[in-house]
């Protein structure tokens, strides 16, 4: 069994987007510049804004994170998107989810100009990956489709791949992406009966659905490479996966662990995006 290290491929492409920076820098040019909007005082969020605000600083661009009050307007809040869409200096528009009760996110993520949209929320982005055009990939699926890449799985042809979860941030990204890369793909979720035996056909399993520990040895079938999207805080305060790591380690071929697994690929890819936008802007 390999374990897929998230936190070391992360480390791999924050080099090379530290070293485009620098050329950036060297040539006098204006930095690429990361947006994050915060709304309220979740500690969680709080967390993830700090560390993808550190991220932003470790590979030299810079990083602007906007705080607001828990209370405030859906009204203020589209101001706020709007203020950073206008504004020529930033390359990316991140607003952490989930957003309070009383605010709406599709309408926020809607708001956001699709070209600054590193997340790849908008639907423009989302529309753009199921028809095959250039856009925003959403963070995690292409981290996760780096981390298969980094086991050796890049053309899928001949393999099933089974994706838990169907949300527009994950689920459905990730199962667009390895059919791109000619899997035969079944997206599976909270619904689906008998799941376990679906799971068990995988070749390639991801698996974000939220449920601590959830995937056991029956659910994986032998040599399969598992990844693992689940961030679940458990009663001791340490984290883990949707996927029950000791009870599946030794059938499989290959898979990511909870921490240091698809976490910080969601990050690395945001700084990726960032890039990628910084350098449309450029070309105007
Ligand atoms: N608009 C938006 N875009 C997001 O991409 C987004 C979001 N909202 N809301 C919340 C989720 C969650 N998320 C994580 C990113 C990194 C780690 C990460 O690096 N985790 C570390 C551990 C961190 C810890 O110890 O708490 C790891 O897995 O090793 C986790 C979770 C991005 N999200």
């Amino acid at each position: 069994m390999k374990t897929i290290w998230g936190n070391e491929l992360a480390k791999e492409v924050k080099d090379s987007i530290r070293s485009e920076v620098d050329h950036i820098k060297a040539n006098g040019r204006r930095l690429p510049v990361l947006a994050v909007v915060l709304v309220g005082d979740n500690p969680a969020s709080q967390s993830y804004v700090r560390s993808k605000a550190n991220a932003c600083i470790s590979v030299g661009m810079e990083n602007r994170t906007i705080t607001l009050d828990g209370d405030i307007s859906q009204a203020e809040l589209l101001a706020t998107v709007r203020a950073l869409n206008a504004d020529d200096k930033v390359d990316g528009i991140l607003v952490q989810l989930p957003l309070p009760k009383h605010l709406d996110a599709d309408s926020v993520i809607m708001a956001i100009d699709p070209s600054k949209d590193v997340d790849g929320l908008h639907p423009l982005n989302a529309g753009n990956l199921l028809t095959g055009r250039p856009g925003f990939v959403p963070c995690t699926p292409k981290g996760i489709m780096y981390m298969l890449k980094s086991v050796g799985l890049e053309d899928l042809a001949g393999k099933r791949a089974v994706v838990c979860g169907r949300s527009n941030l994950v689920g459905k990204p990730v199962a667009l992406l390895l059919q791109n890369q000619n899997a035969t793909v079944t997206i599976a979720h909270s619904k689906t009966p008998d799941i376990e035996s679906i799971c068990s056909q995988a070749d390639v399993l991801v698996v974000a659905m939220g449920r601590p520990k959830m995937v056991k040895a029956s659910w994986v079938k032998a040599g399969a490479v598992v990844i693992d999207v689940g961030i679940n805080r458990m009663e001791n305060g340490k984290l883990c996966g949707d996927v029950d790591f000791d009870a599946v380690k030794d059938k499989v071929s290959a898979i990511s662990p909870v921490p240091k697994g698809v976490g910080p690929m969601t990050v690395c890819m945001l700084l990726a995006n960032t890039l990628e936008a910084y350098r449309n802007h450029e070309r105007g």
